[in-house]
């Protein structure tokens, strides 16, 4: 066996009901004494709550998704003038990737304080969109000092946006077998990662509000964050880049829309990939364990459910051929792509 293989560096902290006294000793490590609280508006109290021991300079809540520029530059111009010296983030991964949007610039130290399954808090990934283009690329500056999971915080997050948000993270862990850094240590990452989401998004889409399932799905979202920090981004995660940053459609339903197609369309040239998955499962074969729990969770299902037009697919698919990793198992035409996104379009039968 021969790899190389590059792990982050970073404390996790993970325990129900301890967010606040988490991010107050990681800015205590931190000697922080002049914070900058970023929250969008939906998470502004908890924000609040879980940050009122600390010396908070600023409190910001200018918050969207994929992260435009304009936001970036107002979020780092605030930092600047309030001389921040940390920032704490609680929310999504928009919250997230604009603390490190002003992190890229600024090397100002994160605590991430993740409320969704995105796991942008365990990834050096940062992403900008500037006219309908979204540039991602990575940068040691942007990955979190720390996080700090408290998987109580995420039980308000609704049932359907938990799938969905579930899925992106399952996602991270099937697209790593085969993106360009794939290597044994982030597979294995991604298996423990499958199996934690496996056993978890059932049981918080049966119930919300329990905390066994949000602690398993939690879990099991920073394995797969972890696996995708290690091994890139596969062809699964460029097509939604695309999907995201041209036509601004949802993360996390994007993922959890496109995701089957991906695989069904990398399995049968992936065979090492496709046993892994199905063992992760417990299914004989990785798409007909990826189906079962879609079918548990009432997995989104359509991208024109989404906002992308049927006129928009040709756009689309040129931009994702340009895209598209070398180290693909099924070498990408425009014709396959375009098979393969009029399917994830109209929810049919992955082939
Ligand atoms: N750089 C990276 O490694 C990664 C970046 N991302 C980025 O993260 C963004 C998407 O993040 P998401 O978490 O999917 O969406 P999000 O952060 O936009 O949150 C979605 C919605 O859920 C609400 N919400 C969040 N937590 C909640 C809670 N606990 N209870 C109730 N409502 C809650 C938010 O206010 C928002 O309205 C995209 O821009 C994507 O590109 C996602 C994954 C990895
Ligand atoms: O697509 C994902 O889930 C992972 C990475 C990004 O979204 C990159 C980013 O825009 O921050």
């Amino acid at each position: 066996m021969r790899f190389i293989h590059t792990t982050l560096p970073q404390r996790v902290r993970f325990a129900s009901g301890a967010a606040a006294a988490g991010v107050r000793a990681e800015a205590e490590l931190l000697g922080a004494r002049r914070v900058m609280v970023i929250a969008a508006d939906a998470e502004r109290a908890l924000a609040d709550e879980i940050t009122a021991d600390l010396p908070v300079a600023l409190r910001h809540h200018e918050v969207a998704m994929h992260v435009p520029v304009e936001l970036a530059e107002r979020a780092r111009a605030a930092a600047a003038e309030l001389q921040a010296d940390a920032i704490v983030s609680v929310g999504g991964g928009s919250t997230t990737g604009l603390a490190k949007a002003i992190a890229l610039t600024t090397g100002l130290p994160i605590i991430a304080v993740p409320t969704t399954y995105a796991g942008s808090e365990a990834t050096d990934v940062w992403g900008l969109t500037e006219n309908a283009v979204k540039t991602t690329g990575r940068d040691p500056r942007v990955l979190p000092a720390a996080i700090v999971y408290d998987p109580s915080l995420t039980l308000t997050l609704p049932g359907d946006l938990s799938v969905a948000s579930g899925l992106n993270a399952l996602a991270h862990c099937v697209d790593s077998l085969w993106a360009p850094h794939s290597d044994p240590i982030n597979a294995a990452l991604a298996a423990e990662g499958v199996r934690a989401l496996n056993a978890g998004l059932p049981e918080v889409a049966a119930d919300p509000s329990g905390l066994d399932g949000r602690e398993h799905a939690l879990y099991g979202a920073y394995l797969a964050a972890t696996a995708f920090a290690s091994a890139g981004s596969g062809l699964h995660h460029k097509i939604c880049h695309v999907l995201g940053g041209m036509y601004d459609l949802p993360h996390a339903q994007t993922h959890a829309v496109v995701l089957p197609y991906v695989l069904a369309f990398n399995a049968p040239n992936a065979p090492d990939a496709d046993r892994r998955l199905a063992a992760a499962f417990g299914a004989d074969t990785a798409l007909a364990g990826l189906q079962a729990l879609r079918a548990q969770l009432s997995a989104p299902a359509a991208l024109r459910d989404y906002g992308l037009a049927e006129a928009d697919l040709p756009a689309a698919v040129e931009a994702i051929l340009e895209a598209v990793p070398d180290s693909n198992p099924t070498p990408a035409t425009g014709d396959n792509l375009a098979a393969l996104l009029r399917a994830a379009w109209e929810g049919s039968e992955p082939a």
